[in-house]
């Protein structure tokens, strides 16, 4: 078989408002980050399957043989895009051997790329050797939608690789998007790969990683949100470790225990998020005021609090809102929650040495904090020359 070797990248995500309610069919709003993943997949003739992870120290490779014997002999239909096929998972967990309900970050991503890899080319006929390397600027497992981007780049690499969808790439052009068609294949695989990694994910991450923007999603409707005003924002990663699997299920524990308490909760966090995308649509239509900047601090902060009900709140996220409050700015949780990263708003008027003063206390307590640029471009193929030469060089390492 002949496979196209290739280069992709797809962004990481910040949720303004709605991560856990989006699970259980609420809106959320997210926007896409300037942090990105890439991928770079290589042709071999080693009759073998590489993958090599630098982010979380894992190097792997398999025998093409081997993995071949994981098909369905009867050339049955493997891996429905539209649903996890259960049976190939209790497999490939046997495969790698992990057990069931395992959270071990190499496991899933192990079990994602190779569910990944199998279904897309035994569907093109052949399984072939090729090795596949990852590289991050995200943290990962910090509620910045690093699986999503992971995922994302493994669909969109591997669909590319195996002639499923055309290449996007012209002589002209460096850097290139799929169309709708094939955005929509690639999606519906990376929330497989997402379903692996996360359990019962809602599908906004990946929708981020491959639309980019800034979108609201509800049950798996995306809307483009074309008339926003461009909000700065400060992310923080407190570090703390956290499992999306894991805080995804304890929210669904507490709503099945007060049900009668809870799902009102998740009914407000909708609220929240319809009332500020109400909000950023009225101040792109009109001049931003202050008024507008204090609805959404206010929403911020009845978000945390909403957050912190529902039990996926951190001592460390206090530590975030507590902190940034000394110095007059609002902060809520983004993603998981548990620990990992949140946001905080920047208003227009916020003043330079305001954000340097805020940024040195949140370091001193050990977090990382910057100012990020929202509504990167959703998943991109690139040639070798369009990307940074770091970035070619980690990729291009194993
Ligand atoms: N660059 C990467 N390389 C390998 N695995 C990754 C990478 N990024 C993400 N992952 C996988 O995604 C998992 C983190 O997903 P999750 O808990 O949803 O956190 P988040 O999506 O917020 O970063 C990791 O444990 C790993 O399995
Ligand atoms: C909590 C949730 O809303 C977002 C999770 O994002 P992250 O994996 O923490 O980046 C789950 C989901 O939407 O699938
Ligand atoms: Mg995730």
């Amino acid at each position: 078989m002949q496979i196209k070797e290739c280069i992709v990248s797809a962004p990481g995500k910040a949720i303004l408002h709605g991560e856990h309610a989006v699970v259980h069919g609420k809106v959320a709003l997210a926007v896409s980050l300037n942090l990105r993943t890439y991928l770079r997949l290589q042709a071999t003739s080693t009759s073998k399957v590489c993958i090599n992870l630098p982010n979380i120290n894992t190097f792997l490779s398999w025998d093409v043989t081997a993995l071949k014997q994981l098909l369905p002999d009867s050339g049955a239909e493997l891996g429905n895009v539209n649903e996890l096929d259960a049976e190939l998972v209790r497999m490939l967990r046997n495969f790698v051997g992990v057990s069931n309900g395992t959270l071990d970050t190499r496991s899933m991503a192990i079990l994602a790329f190779l569910y990944i890899y199998l279904c897309v080319f035994a569907k093109s006929g052949e399984l072939p050797s090729l090795t596949v390397s990852v590289w991050s600027e995200l943290p990962t497992g910090a509620g910045l939608g690093s699986s999503a981007a992971y995922s994302v780049c493994l669909a969109a690499a591997m669909l590319c690789a195996s002639g499923t969808i055309p290449s996007p790439l012209s002589d002209q052009e460096n850097t290139a998007r799929w169309g709708e068609v094939e955005m929509e294949l690639i999606n519906r695989w990376a929330f497989q790969g997402e379903r692996i990694i996360h359990g019962n994910p809602s599908g906004v991450d990946n929708a981020v990683g491959i639309w980019g923007g800034i979108l609201r999603y509800r049950s798996g409707k995306i809307t483009a949100l074309s008339r926003v005003p461009m909000l700065r924002i400060l992310l923080t990663n407190t570090k703390v470790p956290r499992s999306t699997k894991v805080l995804v299920a304890g929210v669904k524990d507490r709503m099945n225990k007060f049900p009668s308490i809870i799902n009102p909760v998740l009914e407000s966090v909708d609220a929240v998020s319809c009332t500020c995308e109400q909000t950023l649509t009225e101040m792109s239509s009109d001049t931003p005021t202050p008024e507008h900047y204090n609805v959404l601090e206010e929403l911020i902060d009845i978000n945390q609090h909403h957050l912190n009900v529902i039990g996926v709140g951190h001592p460390s996220l206090d530590t975030l809102c507590r902190v940034t409050l000394a110095r007059g700015l609002h902060s809520k949780l983004t993603g998981a929650g548990g620990g990992g990263c949140g946001i905080t708003l920047l208003r227009p008027e916020t003043e330079c040495s305001v954000v340097q003063n805020t940024i040195q206390d949140l370091r001193d307590c050990g977090y990382d904090c910057w100012e990020t640029r929202i509504g990167a471009a959703g998943v991109q193929q690139h040639s070798p020359l369009a990307v940074k030469e770091e970035v070619l060089e980690v990729l291009a390492r194993y």
